[in-house]
């Protein structure tokens, strides 16, 4: 057992308190260390922890990694959260392929590019109707269904709200209509921040817990629930990385042999 970036081949840990102006993990279960090595013979870098703004970090900053990944000459981001599932199809435990995202956070004028733009990451207005590779969802789905996977894996949209509460019914009722079909904290300023300095994103939701949506439920969703189905889920979730990554570099290679 183990996450991801526990079973790289050659395998460096940089803890995050020695990365200088790196933000350092405050939440429950999320070591706080970067993670370099190999992943099938793909050299990667594995972030085991990741910033929220909920911890008091503004969204520029939880999204920095990015940014150093970007500088490090990572060329993919393969972003995961854990979320509740808005989309009553889904079932806990089931992992959504994120085709699009909702912004909320950018409704309201706060975006991890607010700021003076630094040029050399990308541009002032960066388009972000494609921001998912529309490739690598139909190859993600693909190989989930060569890995038997199929029934589980989904495509959605994504949202993200500031935290740390979990939503209100009446909130969960309203991001529904608006078409949101899995909702957490992270991911949505970390895919803006990538795709801003042109890397090839994609994204997945592991749902953790069914938002709840009656009135009459008694059910709390709770972070102990969150990470009993992440680690409950890490061995298919490697595999799939670990599958994703390696048609990533099959394909980097027949571009640039
Ligand atoms: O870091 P992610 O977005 O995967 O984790 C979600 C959001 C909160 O940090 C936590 C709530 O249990 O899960
Ligand atoms: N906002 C939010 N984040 C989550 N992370 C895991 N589950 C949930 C959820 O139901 N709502």
């Amino acid at each position: 057992m183990g996450s991801l970036a526990d079973v790289l081949d050659g395998k460096i840990e940089v803890p995050y308190e020695i990365i200088p102006h790196f933000p350092r993990s405050t939440v429950q279960g999320h070591a706080g260390k970067l993670v370099f090595g190999y992943l099938s013979g793909v050299p990667v870098v594995c972030m085991k922890g990741r910033f929220h703004y909920y911890e008091g970090y503004p969204l520029w900053k939880c999204a920095m990694p990015v940014r150093v990944m970007k500088l490090l000459g990572v060329t993919h981001l393969v972003a995961t959260n854990a979320a509740g599932g808005l989309n009553p199809k889904f079932e806990v435990g089931d992992i959504m392929l994120v085709k699009d995202h909702i912004n909320l956070m950018g409704f309201a004028g706060n975006n991890p590019l607010q700021g003076p733009n630094d040029e050399r990451f990308g541009p002032r207005f960066p388009p972000m109707n494609e921001a998912y590779d529309k490739t690598l969802i139909r190859e993600a789905k693909r190989i989930a269904k060569e890995l038997g996977l199929e029934n589980i894996v989904h495509e959605g949209c994504y949202t993200c709200l500031g935290g740390p509460n979990f939503e209100t019914v009446a909130e969960l009722k309203m991001l529904s209509m608006l078409g949101a079909d899995s909702v957490g904290m992270s991911t949505v300023h970390e895919v803006i921040t990538g795709r801003h300095c042109d890397l090839t994103v994609m994204a997945f939701s592991l749902i953790t817990n069914k938002c709840i949506t009656a009135y009459d439920s008694n059910d709390n969703p709770n972070h102990e629930e969150v990470m009993d189905v992440g680690k409950m889920r890490q061995d298919v979730l490697k595999l799939f990385v670990q599958s994703i990554v390696k048609y990533i570099k099959q394909t980097e290679d027949s571009i640039n042999p």
